[in-house]
């Protein structure tokens, strides 16, 4: 039989990256796609095989001796493909340079990959087999964010997101992010910022949950000397210093009526007052908002003012929970354990078992939990228990039928109490799960669906030791 082959492919286009991954996908190869050529040569470092690599050259940050030598010690010239523009011969030098044998220019079309490739079709695997869980047999995109963040998308939904992203990031309008806690609102947000025209200019996050509203007054428009007890010097807030960059407004669902109000003038006319200033600043600011409650419920509830939220969702991006992208699991864990291994002892990939026990997990803390999952397995070393907890929290999750008690004696130390009380906290935990994973874990909704005490919701969150 033949074997799928893997083409990489830099290139900032998603068209291209579109066209690489339909049209091979549809021949049975793999492809990723990779933003530079940097993030390329990682994946090869790692020991990603790539059969053949084609380089977007258009509009390529550093054109020259770009991945020149360094390439080339991965892969042979013939291997390797530029993509140029049409009227663009200046790649013809490098090529040459290089010994690059092939120059495409752009619209890429089917037939040039496939002439190009000239690989034969290969038979899809039957799903369900060990291969059709091999992650490197999804086409991908991986993309390098600051301070080694990442992003990545392999599902359709994701994929998706990704192309709307691309479509708005440049777009000077605001946008809503919305999505459960820790489904990467962050992320999608640093890839608008990636792509917009403010790029190289600041990306300033502030999380409107976390301060009581005085204190994130300050933080967001800055204080004067003097303006309250211990304010020695004056200090600019995060809207002077993401002038003309980009201000993420994370959890701003949780942000109070007054800071509202304060929020909805800087966002009519960009200006707004520093604590104890009498004159106002004036800032060029992109502003994103992410929040993870349901603010159409915040809105019905007057808990939300309707007129900020329209200045606030002129477009919105809503990034689906995890348990509803799974296949994108092996793919996440083995990018987070390339990352995530320092040390020559840890492994470089899990079991297949433990992936697959990943798979059926439902992951209510999205991928935070899976990062923390994945350094936590890294660090103990113990797989053997890190797969034991995955089992244990996919089966309190699962509704366990209850066994027909026939002709069973029971143990004689079996305590008849113990038994209904252990019944009794599995359907317990099992609820609590479920109202704090459909309201992306805010507790107040979920205690409200649970009709139950804010407080008492705590107290069971803490006595069953439950996690986002
Ligand atoms: N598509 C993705 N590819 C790779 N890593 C991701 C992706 N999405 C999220 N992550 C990782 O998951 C973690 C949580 O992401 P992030 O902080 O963006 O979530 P969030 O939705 O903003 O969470 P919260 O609502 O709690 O603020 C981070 O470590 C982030 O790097």
């Amino acid at each position: 039989m033949t074997h799928a082959l893997q083409i990489l492919a830099i290139s900032d286009d998603i068209d291209v990256c579109n066209m690489i991954h339909t049209s091979l996908g549809s021949n049975g190869h793999k492809s990723m796609c990779v933003s530079s050529s940097r993030e390329a040569l990682q994946l090869l470092h790692t020991g990603v095989v790539a059969d053949f690599l084609l380089f977007d050259a258009v509009k390529s940050k550093s054109r020259d001796g770009l991945f020149a030598s360094d390439l080339l010690q991965h892969l042979s010239s013939e291997k390797l493909c530029i993509l140029s523009e049409i009227g663009d011969t200046s790649w013809e030098k490098y090529a040459a340079k290089w010994s690059i044998k092939t120059v495409l220019t752009k619209p890429l079309l089917q037939k040039d990959l496939e002439k190009l490739t000239s690989w034969p079709k290969v038979e899809p695997t039957a799903v369900g087999t060990p291969q059709a869980n091999n992650p490197t047999n999804l086409p991908n995109h991986l993309e390098e964010l600051d301070n080694n963040r990442f992003f990545l998308a392999a599902s359709p939904t994701m994929m998706q997101l990704y192309k709307d992203v691309r479509l708005l990031a440049p777009v000077d309008i605001p946008v809503l992010i919305l999505g459960e806690s820790g489904v990467g609102k962050e992320i999608v947000a640093m890839l608008l910022h990636k792509y917009h025209s403010s790029a190289d200019r600041s990306f300033l996050n502030v999380n409107c949950a976390a301060l009581p509203t005085e204190l994130l007054e300050s933080e967001l428009f800055g204080y004067e000397a003097g303006a309250f007890t211990g304010a020695m010097k004056s200090k600019p807030g995060k809207f002077e210093l993401a002038n003309k960059g980009t201000l993420l407004l994370d959890e701003i669902g949780e942000m109070s009526p007054q800071m509202q109000a304060k929020l909805l003038h800087v966002l009519q006319d960009g200006s707004f007052c520093r604590l104890g200033a009498r004159v106002s600043t004036q800032v060029d600011v992109r502003v994103l908002a992410a929040t993870n409650i349901n603010m159409l419920d915040a809105l019905a509830e007057k808990r939300f003012r309707e007129d900020l939220y329209y200045r606030l969702n002129t477009l919105t991006i809503t990034v689906p929970p995890l348990r509803e992208r799974r296949e994108e699991i092996p793919l996440l864990m083995r990018e987070l354990i390339r990352r995530g291994a320092s040390r020559p002892e840890q492994p470089s990939t899990f079991s297949s078992r433990i992936m697959e026990a990943a798979q059926e997990y439902h992951w209510p803390g999205n991928l935070r939990e899976l990062r923390n999952f994945v350094t936590r397995t890294l660090v103990l070393q113990d797989e053997e228990s890190a797969y034991n907890d995955l089992r244990t929290k996919t089966r309190v999750n699962t509704v366990v039928p209850v066994e027909p008690i026939v002709e069973k004696k029971p143990p004689a130390s079996a305590n008849m109490r113990d038994v209904v009380n252990g019944v009794k906290n599995q359907a317990e935990i099992r609820m609590l799960e479920d109202a704090l994973s459909t309201s992306g874990w805010n507790r107040r909704r979920a205690a409200k669906v649970l009709n139950i005490s804010y407080r008492t919701l705590l107290y069971k969150i803490q006595r069953y030791g439950l996690k986002a």
